[in-house]
């Protein structure tokens, strides 16, 4: 089941308009912070600018009853206007190439922390796929809107409040006690959004989930006669991603609404004590104009923060989820402790694995020491925590207790990538890439001469196999036991020719016939490297130098079925 946005793995709290894990990260980051200051800084003073201008002209105007004057401030006012639209165009400008280097880091981190623990219930692939193209993709609005709006919210109201307290003390005032209440409304605006974004956040992941889950799955409903019951479902997670977004949307419209009739009425106290005071002589009118055009700008970067504020949820719940899975990689900072060479041992110590959230423990207090070159049979019932045992080895699930040391030193500290190298593994599922057949061998050790390539095959028990034969929907053409033996082979070649010193092997004869089967052993044999094979065969636990057996775990109580009529399809079963 996805996990919601901050309740998943190294799920954050509210961290503040910029998450300090961003700032760490990307450079870039830092860099458009200090460049929104200054353009900040620049477009007040350019607003300042304007008001002082446009406020001069028509004061001299209505004092000379010419327009002389605003004739003559027209090129100083046009040239302002273009460095304001200048400087606008460089916030938008600064803040998409932001967004582009974070999201492009992000991408990469989280496909590095993918591949380092590929097997991630917790976040499945469609949460990925959402996450990796559209998800990140909030952060867009976030840097280029959000964040520079919130740089302008601080410097224009500072520097704009400066400029009228020097004109006018008074309007200085009732901007002073007025402008407080925007970001007051705003934060009780915003603890809303918060929540909702999130939720919708939610709904679209889940949305994206069912989806990936439903295709995937779809030939096995076909045949259960369950295909049309997921209309239903998918209708119910597309209509509740329908209504968290709307739901956002009119929280989004109406906390714009409310901050803008704020700002309004705050403009208008303003205007009326100016006009009292010009009527009364107090003001000149050169000067309340220019309080008058500068009071709403002063205003308004900050009931912009509030429009934005949801480009800002979507980007930071974006950004947690992405940190959801970059945390959660198995060895986040691996140390790259000298490899143990030569001849190493591979030592389990009391090892422990428990999947999040499950009752017993996959793999509980499992000791087993594999010496170079022998071959450990692992045996057990099926959910025996096997194929679990593998993926510690391999580096892509980390134990929740006990050790793993190669060569005496711990698995955690090995440069994973030298780890794996070591490693020729066959999984349960062998993946193909789409190419030829001796393309998908060859991955085991890139460059090998097409003779090594036939040699694997052999090996494998695959010479039936034309290494020529192209496979272009990535093996799915071949049968289940073909594709182990390519999977095999390559597994040996990466031994005989990529440098490879262990064999982790999940069924790898599974599906086979027995001579393929024992011709398959033998050429495994023939290498005369260890390892640790998953079998239940006779042949493979024969061939074996050692056979260890995990014990199952007694997780299954019997429960009845439901007594239906229906059991037999319908049919009367009259036997
Ligand atoms: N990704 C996962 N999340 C949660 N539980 C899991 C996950 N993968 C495996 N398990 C559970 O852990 C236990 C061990 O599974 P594992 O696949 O390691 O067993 P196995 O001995 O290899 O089984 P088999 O012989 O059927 O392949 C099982 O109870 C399984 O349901």
């Amino acid at each position: 089941m996805p996990t919601e946005p901050g309740t998943g793995p190294g799920a954050v709290r509210a961290r503040g308009p910029v998450d300090p894990r961003l700032l760490r990260r990307a450079r870039s980051v830092r860099r458009f912070l200090v460049l929104a200051v200054l353009i900040g800084s620049a477009t007040a003073a350019a607003v300042v600018g304007q008001a002082w201008l446009i406020a001069s002209a028509v004061g001299a105007g209505f004092a000379e009853r010419s327009l002389t004057p605003a004739l003559a401030v027209l090129p100083g006012l046009v040239l302002v206007i273009m460095v304001r639209a200048g400087l606008n165009w460089l916030t938008h400008t600064v803040g998409a190439r932001a967004a582009a280097a974070v999201k492009s880091q992000l991408r990469l981190e989280i496909m590095t922390a993918r591949l380092s623990a590929p097997d991630t219930p917790e976040v499945p692939a469609g949460r990925l796929v959402t996450m990796i193209t559209g998800g990140l993709d909030a952060l867009d609005g976030y840097f280029a809107k959000y964040l520079p709006q919130l740089v302008l919210a601080v410097t224009v109201p500072l520097i704009i409040g400066v400029a009228i307290l020097a004109a006018d003390p008074v309007s200085a005032l009732i901007v002073a006690l007025t402008l407080p209440l925007i970001p007051l409304f705003m934060i009780l605006v915003g603890w809303m959004t918060q929540a909702l974004t999130r939720r919708r956040f939610a709904a679209q992941s889940r949305l994206a989930h069912h989806f990936a889950d439903l295709v995937a799955g779809l030939p096995t409903l076909q045949v259960f006669g369950r295909a049309r019951a997921q209309a239903e479902g998918l209708r119910r997670s597309g209509e509740l991603h329908r209504r968290e977004t709307l739901r956002t949307l009119r929280v989004a419209l109406l906390s714009a609404l409310v901050l803008e009739v704020l700002a309004s009425l705050s403009v208008a106290l303003v205007a009326v004590g100016i006009g009292l005071r010009v009527v009364e002589g107090d003001l000149t009118l050169t000067i309340g104009l220019f309080v008058l055009i500068l009071a709403p700008e002063a205003y308004l970067p900050l009931r912009l923060v509030g429009a934005h504020y949801h480009d800002s949820a979507d980007g930071v719940a974006a950004v947690e989820q992405a940190f959801a899975v970059i945390d959660h990689r198995p060895h986040p900072e691996p140390v790259a402790a000298a490899f143990p060479l030569g001849a190493s041992t591979i030592e389990l110590a009391e090892l422990t694995v428990r999947y999040p959230d499950a009752d017993h423990p996959a793999v509980a207090d499992v000791d087993l020491v594999i010496n170079p070159g022998e071959l450990v049979a692992l045996a057990g019932p099926s959910g025996s925590g096997k194929s679990t045992l593998l993926q510690v080895l391999l580096g892509f699930r980390r134990p929740t207790a006990g050790t793993v040391r190669i060569g005496g030193t711990a698995l955690a500290d090995l440069d994973q990538d030298r780890w794996r190298a070591q490693l020729a593994w066959v999984p349960q599922q062998p993946a193909l890439i789409s190419g030829t057949v001796a393309d998908n061998v060859e991955l085991g050790a890139p460059g090998a001469p097409p003779g090594r390539i036939r040699a694997a095959l052999l090996r494998a028990g695959a010479q039936d196999i034309d290494p020529d034969r192209p496979l272009p929907a990535a093996g799915a053409e071949l049968s289940a036991g073909e594709l182990r033996r390519v999977a095999l082979a390559r597994a040996l070649l990466k031994i005989d020719c990529g440098g490879a010193r262990w064999l982790l092997l999940d069924e790898p004869t599974a599906g086979l016939d027995p001579d393929t089967e024992l011709a398959a052993i033998a050429g495994v044999r023939e290498l005369g490297v260890g390892g640790l094979v998953v079998s239940h065969r006779a042949a493979v636990l024969d061939a074996a130098d050692r056979i260890v057996a995990l014990a199952g775990s007694s997780g299954d109580d019997q429960v009845a079925c439901p007594s239906t009529g229906s059991a037999n399809g319908g049919l009367d079963d009259h036997r």
